[in-house]
């Protein structure tokens, strides 16, 4: 996919690894509407972007992927603003094991809903030119997090949800591609505040920090040039991409068929 003029929505835009995929995105060209909560924090960036490209290229909305009325009104914004939905990245995601209820509303939930309502816009059977979404799941979609079983329990989630939807996109003709982004460790606010979040399981956190040490850290920048592989390679479709420091590949996931 050639990025320029195209219009990309990202969840989570206004800090760590969803701010890296917005400006990538950005960067190659594309038109980008910028999702989140952190009202403060999403102006403030849409502000330095605004110097750097320009104000036509972002828009800011205030959404929380939560409420199917704030997401359904973001989508509506972004459409009307700049002529339609080419690339969702449902990025935005917590991790707190205390209030797990919450953090299987957003990370997985969210990503469902958002799913379903950029369809609406994308989908070739909707009136839509098809597009490419990629949700944002995590190494711990892979194998399980001790620290963490319900973060966990909710990448798993997204990643068997996005595979899904990628075979159910191909077989129904939505013109859609559906690719899970799966980091290791990354260097941002969610991850440096994790000793507070992990609630029954906070005795585990210097087993957890023996993993980062082994699996090493990486960077959102490291993150956000995965994504614009998944983005742009549309021969991609269902794939779990597995980045970490000491490298990134696809998942080959168990075959039932003889
Ligand atoms: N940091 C890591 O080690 C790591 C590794 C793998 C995957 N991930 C995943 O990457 C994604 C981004 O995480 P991050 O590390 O950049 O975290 P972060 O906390 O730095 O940024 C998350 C962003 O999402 C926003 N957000 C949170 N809840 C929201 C909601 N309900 N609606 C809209 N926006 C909301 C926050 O305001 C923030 O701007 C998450 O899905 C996370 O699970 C993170
Ligand atoms: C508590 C940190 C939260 C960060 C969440 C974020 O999504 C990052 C996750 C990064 C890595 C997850 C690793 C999971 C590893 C396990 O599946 C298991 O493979 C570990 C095997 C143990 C070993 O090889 O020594």
């Amino acid at each position: 996919m050639e990025l320029n003029g195209k219009i990309a929505v990202v969840t989570g835009a206004a800090l760590g690894i969803g701010k890296a995929i917005t400006e990538i995105l950005l960067k190659n060209g594309a038109k980008v509407a910028l999702l989140d909560v952190n009202e403060t924090a999403g102006k403030s960036l849409k502000e330095a972007l605004d110097k750097q490209y320009g104000q036509e290229r972002t828009l800011f909305l205030n959404c929380n992927v939560e409420s199917e009325e704030q997401i359904k009104a973001a989508f509506q914004k972004t459409a009307d603003n700049f002529g339609g939905i080419d690339i969702l990245c449902n990025n935005a995601g917590i991790l707190n094991e205390t209030t797990w209820e919450k953090t299987v509303s957003i990370n997985l939930v969210g990503v469902i809903r958002g799913t379903y309502l950029a369809l609406e816009h994308m989908s070739k059977l909707s009136g839509g030119r098809g597009g490419v979404i990629v949700n944002t799941a995590s190494m711990a979609g892979l194998g399980p997090l001790l620290s963490c079983p319900v973060y966990t329990a909710t990448k798993h989630g997204v990643i068997g949800f996005t595979r899904a939807m990628a075979a159910a996109s191909t077989a129904s003709g939505y013109g859609v591609r559906f690719n899970a982004l799966c980091p290791g460790f990354v260097q941002t606010d969610l991850f440096t505040t994790i000793p507070s979040k992990l609630g029954q399981f906070s005795h585990l956190a210097d087993a957890t920090e023996k993993l980062a040490e082994k699996f090493g850290i990486l960077t959102v920048s490291e993150v956000a040039e995965s994504l614009l592989e998944l983005v742009t390679d549309e021969t991609k479709n269902g794939e779990a991409f597995l980045v970490f420091p000491q490298g990134k590949k696809y998942v080959t996931f168990p075959s039932f068929s003889s």
